[in-house]
C-alpha cells in the first residue's frame, strides 16, 4: 500500500468551502467535498469542523457508528503533517500555549497573604471597640 501523502495544517486549512471541504480528524485528512449533501448530520457541520481545524473533538463528540468509521476509509487522502499517533496531545493544536502555562505557576507575593489579614485585624479591631470600649465609654 502506498504511504499516505502528507499535509501541513496551513494546506489542509485552505480547503473549508461547500466546493473544496477537507477534515483533519486524529492525524487523517479527508476530502469530504462529495459527501456534505449526504452527511446525516448535515453539511453546515462539516463545514464548521472543517473551518475549526482540528475536527477529531467535533467527531468522537458524536458518537460515530462503526458504519460512519469504516465510510471514513473512502474519503481518506493523507495524513497530517507531524501529527505524532498515539498521543492525545497531538489531536490539540493548543498544546502549546496551554503548556507554556503550566511552566509558570503562580507566585504568592508577601503582599497575597498580609493584606487579607491586615484587613481582617482591621475588622476585628473594629468590632472590638464597637462591641466593648465604647460600651465601656457610655457608662
Ligand atoms: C469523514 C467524516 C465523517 C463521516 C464519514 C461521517 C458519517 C456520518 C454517518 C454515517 C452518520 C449517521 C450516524 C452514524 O452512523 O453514526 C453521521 C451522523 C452525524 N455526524 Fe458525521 N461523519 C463524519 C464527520 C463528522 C464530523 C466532523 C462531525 C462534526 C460535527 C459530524 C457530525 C455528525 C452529526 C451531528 C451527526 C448526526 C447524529 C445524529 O443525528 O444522531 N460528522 N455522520
Amino acid at each position: 500500500m502506498e504511504p499516505l501523502k502528507s499535509y501541513s495544517p496551513s494546506e489542509i486549512s485552505l480547503h473549508t468551502t461547500k466546493k473544496d471541504c477537507w477534515l483533519s480528524i486524529h492525524g487523517k485528512v479527508y476530502d469530504v467535498t462529495n459527501f456534505l449533501e449526504d452527511h446525516p448530520g448535515g453539511d453546515d457541520v462539516l463545514l464548521h469542523a472543517s473551518a475549526s481545524g482540528d475536527a477529531s473533538q467535533a467527531f468522537d463528540d458524536v458518537g460515530h457508528s462503526s458504519t460512519a468509521m469504516s465510510m471514513m476509509e473512502s474519503y481518506l487522502i493523507g495524513s497530517v503533517e507531524g501529527y505524532a499517533s498515539g498521543g492525545s496531545a497531538a489531536s490539540r493544536p493548543i498544546a502549546g500555549p496551554r503548556r507554556l502555562q503550566e511552566q509558570q505557576p503562580p507566585s504568592y507575593s508577601f503582599f497575597d497573604y498580609f493584606l487579607p489579614l491586615l484587613v481582617l485585624g482591621i475588622a476585628t479591631a473594629a468590632w472590638y471597640y464597637l462591641t466593648f470600649y465604647s460600651k465601656a465609654q457610655a457608662k
